[in-house]
């Protein structure tokens, strides 16, 4: 029986999945990272962390493995610069950090707006993507800069590290802000015109497509004979994968500590206003529309940890059922970190608004799922704007909730369905390991089944309709009051 890896290089941590060649998951390994934040909204990694984890579980699963192809997933748009012998200059540049914001403007001023930008790369300038990143260093650290030979992303320096070869995947290389989704191809005007010679972007191939074997003196130390590798996906995309999405108008919504909403298209046709994103997913001629929420079940930990410390997540879930939908009148803003869409604004903050004198501690918890949710249907409904959504799944530690899994449904006036094997993006590398093997994509795809299917709660339909739209409002209302309170504490 051939078996696979898939491994997901994640911000706070690696996460190892050994799959068998029919889809079932054997083991499960992990590694915890750090993230270094070395001034205010920066945040860096040292590549070889990710490398030493990924070492690390390698060990534990040789013991009982032989593996013959192994995939990846990885954290989106930070970046990774090698010099001349291929060792990384500085500590990567993570997607969370938002040192770029004046580089944003100026390449998308220097450009001729934003529009133009988004028709050639199908994305603005955002303070997460890596090329601005690549300006920011050209500015800030010439001497690094001058020493870049190749630029990576996290899960492609692993690879590098595994094989010797030097690439990224078509879903990664759509993160970077400078890849023209036209053209399948780096965006040379782009680079030109900021003087950035094209020659430190990597090779590109498909997500599934062999890269090479494990190094032999690896394969040696691990008793492996033959391990191959395969490029891997952008974490999101790879995740999508996993749990089945391969036509256009699938859709999923993960709610993890960031939540995302996505539809997977055909159309080659990015969002001009620039609220949603759109990449390539791992799938040859296939992308997708995106929105991400910086604080989603991390808005949730912050009123957990701070105030219902006591209660497991079972106390958590009855709590909220004490409540009633609208929270009886507690309105959440989960933007405890600013938040991407629909808004790109560094200075949003967390609010709750309308508490009086009769609301309850599980009027606030509940209100706190509301926000979060309400914050996915800005992404869900702006996609629906775009394209059609033929159904959605749910995944993430959130949707272990099913009380909060029927708030979304309701939201989305659509059944979610629950994946029977839920492991973000480590999974969906491990299918993409099956077809670089040699398995037909449509094989593998029927790997994932699912456990349940959660109906909308017809009933509270309108009274979510009407929240959500005080919801919305409440932002446009507070949104001058966040610059000033962000003026007040620089
Ligand atoms: N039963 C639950 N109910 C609500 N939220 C939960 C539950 N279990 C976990 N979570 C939330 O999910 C988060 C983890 O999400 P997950 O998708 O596993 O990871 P991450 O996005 O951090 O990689 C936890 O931090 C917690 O806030
Ligand atoms: O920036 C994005 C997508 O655009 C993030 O979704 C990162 O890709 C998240 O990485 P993890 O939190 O999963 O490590």
């Amino acid at each position: 029986m051939h078996k696979y890896l898939g491994i997901d290089v994640g911000t706070t941590g690696l996460k190892g999945l050994v799959v068998s060649e029919e889809g079932e998951l054997l083991d499960s390994y992990s590694y915890e990272l750090d993230m270094k934040v070395p001034k205010p909204a920066w945040a860096e990694q040292e590549p070889e962390d990710w490398w030493i984890g990924v070492y690390e579980i390698l060990k534990k699963v040789s013991r009982t493995h032989q593996i013959d192809v192994i995939g990846f997933s990885g954290q989106m748009h930070s970046l990774v610069v090698l010099d001349e012998n291929n060792e990384p200059i500085r500590p990567a540049i993570l997607w969370c950090d938002q040192r770029t914001t004046p580089q944003c403007k100026e390449a998308t001023e220097a450009f001729g707006g934003e529009e133009k930008v988004i028709s050639k790369i199908g994305n603005p300038f955002l303070e997460g993507f890596t090329f601005p990143k690549i300006l920011w260093l050209k500015e800030n650290e010439k001497e690094n800069f001058k020493k870049i030979k190749k630029i990576l992303l996290p899960k492609d320096y692993v690879v590098f590290k595994l094989t010797g070869t030097i690439g990224i995947d078509y879903s990664d290389a759509s993160g970077t802000a400078c890849f023209n989704v036209k053209t399948n191809y780096w965006d040379e005007e782009i680079l030109e015109t900021f003087g950035i010679n094209m020659d430190i972007m990597p090779e590109l191939y498909p997500s599934y497509g062999i890269r090479g074997e494990v190094k032999e003196s690896l394969q040696k130390e691990l008793g492996w004979k033959n391990t191959k590798v395969v490029s891997g996906g952008a974490d999101n995309a790879s995740a999508a994968f996993g749990i089945g999405i391969s036509k256009a108008g699938e859709s999923m919504v993960s709610i993890g500590t960031s939540g995302t909403v996505l539809t997977l298209t055909d159309k080659k046709e990015p969002d001009l206003s620039g609220k949603i994103h759109y990449f390539n997913s791992v799938i040859q001629d296939k992308y997708y529309y995106m929105g991400v929420m910086l604080s989603a079940a991390h808005s949730l930990n912050w009123v957990k940890n701070r105030f219902f410390h006591s209660s497991d997540w079972t106390e958590i879930e009855k709590r909220i059922n004490q409540s009633v939908p609208g929270s009886n009148g507690i309105i959440f803003l989960p933007y405890l970190n600013g938040e991407r869409t629909p808004h790109r604004d560094p200075n949003a903050r967390g609010v709750f608004f309308g508490i009086s004198s009769l609301n309850t501690e599980n009027d606030i918890l509940r209100a706190t799922m509301e926000g979060i949710t309400f914050g996915l249907r800005d992404s869900f409904e702006l996609i629906k704007e775009k394209t059609e959504i033929k159904d959605m799944r749910i995944v993430g530690g959130g949707a272990k909730n099913k009380s909060w899994a029927k708030i979304v449904a309701t939201n989305f006036k659509m059944p979610v369905k629950m994946p029977k094997i839920d492991e973000g993006g480590a999974y969906g590398a491990a299918m993409l390991a099956a077809v670089g093997d040699g398995q037909q994509l449509e094989d593998v795809l029927k790997w994932v089944k699912f456990k349940e299917i959660i109906e909308p709660n017809y009933q509270d339909i309108k009274i979510y309709d009407d929240y959500y739209e005080a919801y919305k409002n409440l932002y446009k209302s507070l949104k001058g009051n966040f610059e000033e309170l962000a003026k007040i504490q620089k």
